[in-house]
């Protein structure tokens, strides 16, 4: 019987600036239509990993595989097209076009011209919460709604997995609830990976959660495992552990 292929895998993935190592010998597996947490505190890595995940930055040693693809190292745009989708914490989103033209820019990327764009146009705006307000102009709406209109924005695009960059942050309790409704209507077609402070928003959301101290993988186990652990509320709390 041949083994399935992991979505994502990261083999003793490091990355080093100088003296200060980011990512110590990383090994991550992510399997098909999984919805993860990556947790940690400041300066653990998380960005890091990500940003080595999506080709913007090239690790020192090890290697990356997105199904049967090694991407340490590609071009952002290779990594795209491949089918990994990123929302980071820097805003990326026009003003000045409504909110339906602004998916329909990312669809069009993906979809051939047709009928098919307006479809997907359709079914993006609906699963990112977005249809109430298709026609409002970016620029005017609250921080929470245009969160959600850069996360259509990567739906559009229609890759295989999302990369979501503390989605909640800066949210009301009402935007987080439906931040993390939104990710779970994602996660029943794409995978997930999503970094993230707020531990009420990774209980809303999150099945296995991955902690990262100082640049390793620290445990992996399912939510309530992880918040329960004595060495995370001690790294939490900000008391030394040892990885
Ligand atoms: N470009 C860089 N040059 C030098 N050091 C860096 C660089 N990027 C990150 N680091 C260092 O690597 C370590 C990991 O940083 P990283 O940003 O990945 O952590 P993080 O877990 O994402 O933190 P946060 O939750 O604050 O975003 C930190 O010590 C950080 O100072």
């Amino acid at each position: 019987m041949s083994e399935l292929v992991p979505l994502l895998q990261t083999k003793n993935l490091t990355m080093r600036f100088g003296g200060v190592v980011a990512n110590d010998d990383v090994n991550f597996t992510l399997g098909e239509m999984e919805l993860r947490c990556l947790i940690g505190p400041n300066g653990a890595g998380k960005s890091t990993f990500f940003k080595m995940l999506t080709g913007q930055l090239t690790p020192t040693s090890g290697s990356v595989t997105f199904r049967t693809h090694s991407i340490a190292g590609h071009a952002s745009h290779e990594i795209a097209r491949l089918g990994i989708g990123i929302k980071t914490q820097v805003p990326n989103v026009f003003n000045e076009i409504s909110v339906r033209e602004h998916i329909w820019l990312a669809a069009r990327r993906a979809h051939a011209t047709g009928p098919r764009i307006r479809e997907a146009v359709d079914e993006v705006l609906e699963r990112a919460r977005l249809t109430g307000i298709a026609d409002a102009i970016v620029g005017q709406l609250s921080h929470g709604q245009r969160q959600w209109v850069e996360i259509g924005t990567v739906l559009a695009a229609d890759p295989e997995l999302i990369l979501l960059d503390e989605p909640a942050a800066g949210m009301t309790d009402d935007e987080t609830g439906r931040t993390a409704e939104i990710i779970r209507e994602i996660n029943r077609t794409k995978a997930l990976i999503v970094v993230e402070h707020d531990m009420e928003f990774i209980k809303m959301i999150a099945k296995k959660v991955t902690i990262f101290h100082q640049g390793r993988i620290l445990m992996e186990d399912d939510c309530a495992a992880v918040l329960a652990d004595e060495r995370v509320r001690d790294i939490y709390l900000g008391k030394k552990v040892a990885a």
